[in-house]
């Protein structure tokens, strides 16, 4: 007979997940619960991504870590460097025997989780990417029309005038993740460099460079937008995602996986369209880079091989395309697999969902450059609060656009230079 469920060993998984995400998590791990009697996957909230993040490294020190901790893709850089603190997926393949096939992930989302040789390191799971969200009854209101959102930064500058002028929308334009949205993918999909050395894919040794005068000029046109009132910060990190669905936005930057708490609090129509770009930088755009977060295994003193190869049985789950396409629909992450995407695709749900197919268009808009794969950076985390502060004193009338990313480079890499030192010994 199978073990009562609170009989079972538990397998401590960590996550940053709140709202109705935190719900989904919770469903994910209850089917993997029912489908086996071995084990039971047990999901704790940790707060934000950087507080799980760092939670998770203070308790694999003190002999505690979880078995699978959710770590924010920019934190990818920091956990390929935390050595004996993490299993690596083909590592832990190896152990247990239970083998995953890198192609069977999606392409964009793999190769931000692998090793240079194509080994994955993180199990792909919430992959998400920045999106422009539009409140259509303010569109409307401001004399715009919803289903042909501006596309270029010239014309979300013209749309958020209008929505203040002629909607008296409170708040014009704001972000959540201003760095993620308005510096990492801007980057991406303008094709510029982030960081040297393929944004540090291809050594430690990579140096920040996006104080270059594309990444100004962004900077500058929404400095000039908070002088007009178009533009509100909306805060650091994903504080922004409070303010949109209130009702008095008219247009936000947020991930594609607000779409459950969205859809849960907005009282009003609202669309997803894609991110805007500026013609005079580049012609057309590149793809967007994703977002979200990976499942990271991680060791502790007297863990059994049994307790591996439960964390393992676990990851495949995951990666089954009915568990994957399930949780893609219900949170607006992307799937992450292409089995998960063909079942999504085959039961119809990108007809029947207007604009939830825009992530994917988005990831796969353009050609993948060196510069649009994503980014490869210790201590990233820190790197964008640093963004964050120097912006914030911009806006405060403090300093310049230049002046902000010069500093922000800087000091950013003398972080990287750290985290260098740290990992050659
Ligand atoms: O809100 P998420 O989960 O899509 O993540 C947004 C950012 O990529 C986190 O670094």
């Amino acid at each position: 007979a199978p073990a009562r469920a609170q009989d079972r060993p538990v397998v401590t998984f960590w996550h940053a997940m709140s709202g109705p995400l935190g719900e989904e998590v919770k469903k994910v791990c209850d089917a993997f619960n029912a489908a086996q009697s071995a084990v039971t996957v047990a999901p704790v909230f940790k707060g934000t991504y950087g507080e799980t993040m760092t939670a998770a490294i203070a308790a694999f020190r003190a002999g505690q870590a979880p078995h699978l901790v959710q770590v924010f893709e920019v934190g990818t850089g920091s956990m390929l460097g935390a050595g004996p603190a993490v299993r690596q997926v083909w590592q832990l393949a190896q152990e247990t025997g239970i083998a995953f096939d890198p192609a069977a992930y999606m392409p964009a989302v793999r190769s931000y989780y692998s090793l240079p040789d194509g080994s994955m390191a993180a199990m792909p799971f919430n992959s998400s990417t920045p999106v422009m969200w539009l409140n259509a009854d303010l569109f409307e209101r401001a004399g715009l029309d919803p289903a042909a959102p501006p596309a270029t930064w010239q014309e979300v500058a013209a749309a958020a005038d209008a929505l203040k002028t002629k909607a008296s929308a409170k708040v014009a334009m704001t972000t959540a993740w201003p760095t993620w949205v308005m510096m990492e993918n801007f980057g991406a999909l303008h094709d510029l460099p982030y960081a040297t050395k393929a944004n540090g894919f291809e050594g430690l040794d990579a140096e920040l460079v996006f104080n270059a005068p594309p990444y100004v000029a962004q900077i500058q046109r929404l400095l000039d937008m908070a002088k007009a009132g178009t533009f509100t910060y909306g805060g650091r990190g994903a504080a922004g995602d409070q303010i949109f669905p209130v009702g008095e936005t008219g247009l936000s930057f947020n991930s594609s996986a607000v779409r459950a708490a969205f859809s849960r609090d907005a009282k009003f129509r609202f669309a997803a369209a894609l991110l805007p770009y500026d013609p005079s930088v580049r012609a057309s755009p590149n793809n967007s880079i994703i977002g979200g977060a990976s499942l990271w295994t991680m060791t502790a003193p007297r863990r059994t091989p049994a307790e591996y190869k439960a964390v393992a049985d676990f990851l495949k789950f995951i990666s089954q395309p009915d568990s994957d396409a399930r949780w893609s629909k219900a949170t607006g992450y992307v799937p992450v697999t292409l089995a998960g995407a063909g079942l999504s695709l085959a039961q119809g749900y990108y007809a029947r969902t207007p604009g939830a197919d825009i992530a994917i268009r988005q990831l796969n808009r353009g050609a993948v450059t060196e510069n649009s794969k994503g980014l490869r950076l210790g201590r990233l985390p820190e790197i964008r609060t640093i963004i964050e502060e120097e912006f914030e004193a911009a806006l405060q009338g403090r300093q310049g656009a230049q002046a902000a990313l010069d500093s922000a480079v800087a000091r950013g890499n003398k972080v990287l230079r750290e985290f260098e030192k740290s990992m050659r010994g």
